[in-house]
């Protein structure tokens, strides 16, 4: 029987998407190393997930923001055989920079021109997703990943506004208790959403569609 789950930690992802390419970069050491991934990582204590989301773009290809807008939440739930934890990332974009695209020691940048970007050597869980940040909506997503890797299930839901933490069915958040078991099937408000795809029961390492639900 897994434990209640005790920890949940803040995160970010920022994207440079110009119109005919977008900045990826090549994680050079830790978590998803190998891994092409926008740019970003833990928020400190002392910092709002925008606050992180800008120090870490900065940190890791040089970059400055104009147009920051902020895109997504993914709630990642990793379970783990005595535990399970929780990432929250806050997802932004920008279509314009300052400074120059600098390689630093956690990542290498790269620019993709849309059709070529590497799907296959990216997290798996941003092919759901993907495309609704490609068509400049937003949304708010949930997925679970047994023993840390593998995507065992997920739902992304397009939604016009993003709330400034991952909502929660209980009125507990953010100071109180992380969800139970059984919120976690459920981890979205009530509508209104224009959109739900999901992605359940993925057998793990063979590509699944997603399915809009009217
Ligand atoms: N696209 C995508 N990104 C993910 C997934 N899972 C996941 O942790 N990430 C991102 C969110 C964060 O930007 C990063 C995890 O933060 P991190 O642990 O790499 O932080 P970091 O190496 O920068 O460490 P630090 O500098 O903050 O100490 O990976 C995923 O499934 N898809």
């Amino acid at each position: 029987m897994l434990k209640r789950p005790d920890s949940v930690q803040l995160a970010t992802l920022f994207w440079i998407l110009e119109p005919n390419r977008v900045l990826l970069g090549m994680k050079k050491r830790g978590f998803g190393v190998g891994k092409y991934n926008g740019f970003g990582g833990k928020v400190q204590a002392d910092e709002t997930p925008l606050q992180g989301a800008l120090r870490e773009l900065q940190e890791e290809c040089g970059l400055i923001p104009i147009d920051t807008r902020p895109r997504g939440i993914l709630l990642f739930e990793f379970v783990e055989p005595d535990k399970r934890w929780y990432l929250e990332v806050h997802l932004y974009s920008a279509t314009k920079f300052t400074g120059n695209v600098t390689e630093s020691e956690e990542m290498r940048p790269e620019w993709f021109a849309y059709p070529d970007v590497p799907h296959g050597k990216m997290w798996e869980d941003d092919k759901y997703w993907w495309p609704i940040l490609m068509r400049d909506s937003n949304f708010l997503g949930h997925f679970v990943f047994d023993n840390s890797q593998l995507l065992s299930r997920g739902l992304v839901r397009e939604c016009p506004s993003i709330p400034a933490r991952f909502p929660r069915p209980r009125s507990t958040w953010p100071q109180g208790i992380p969800p139970t078991d059984a919120d976690v099937d459920h981890p979205f408000p009530d509508p209104p959403l224009e959109r739900v795809v999901r992605c359940e029961s993925i057998t793990p390492g063979v590509p699944t569609e997603t399915h809009p639900i009217p």
